[in-house]
């Protein structure tokens, strides 16, 4: 099975291989679509179909992958939030959440003045590429959750749906 992932961030292709252990998987840079720190779930999601969809198109019988990371505004504040999407050979596009938890203040203020989160990161912790290691959740999470940890429960949503509905449909 070979299977395109919508990206080269090692966080994001990690995920994938610890879910499909056997398949071959490549990462390749593509156009989400949407803009480069999605401010909302829905925005967000979009950006990781679009990924997905990218993906697929790019080699005849391999499955597409899209991860996109973003964040949404919530009554109490500002949400990271992430999204995946499967698109089979098919075309059948899976989608599913991953996890959320609210940004701190100084973060928001970053973000409302238009910056990235992956930027905001590495100033708050005085360190480089935050975004391709722990990531954000695993910053506040005190590294219980990492973003490679987060992006493998959202690849292993979207396989469950891929075989549940693959079992359906051959009986
Ligand atoms: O190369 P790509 O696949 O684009 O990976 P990325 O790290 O840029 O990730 P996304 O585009 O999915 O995320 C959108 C923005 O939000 C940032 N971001 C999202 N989740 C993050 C996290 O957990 N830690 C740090 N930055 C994060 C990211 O760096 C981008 O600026
Ligand atoms: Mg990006």
């Amino acid at each position: 099975m070979k299977i395109i992932v919508g990206s080269q961030n090692p966080a994001k292709l990690n995920a994938v291989k610890a879910v499909f252990p056997k398949a071959t998987i490549e990462g390749i840079e593509v156009d989400t679509r949407v803009s480069s720190q999605p401010f909302s779930d829905e925005e967000t999601l979009e950006g990781a179909i679009n990924r997905a969809k990218e993906s697929v198109k790019a080699e005849k019988g391999a499955m597409g992958i899209g991860l996109e990371g973003g964040v949404m505004e919530f009554e109490d504040g500002i949400y990271l939030c992430n999204w995946g999407s499967l698109v089979d050979t098919y075309g059948n596009v899976f989608t599913a959440g991953g996890a959320r938890i609210p940004l701190p203040e100084e973060i928001k203020q970053g973000l409302e003045k238009g910056k990235e989160l992956g930027d905001l990161m590495d100033e708050y912790t005085q360190k480089q590429g935050i975004r391709k290691k722990e990531g954000a959740i695993g910053i506040f999470t005190n590294q219980q959750v990492s973003r490679g940890a987060m992006f493998t429960h959202v690849v292993r949503l979207l396989r469950g749906q891929y075989e549940f509905l693959t079992k359906q449909t051959d009986g």
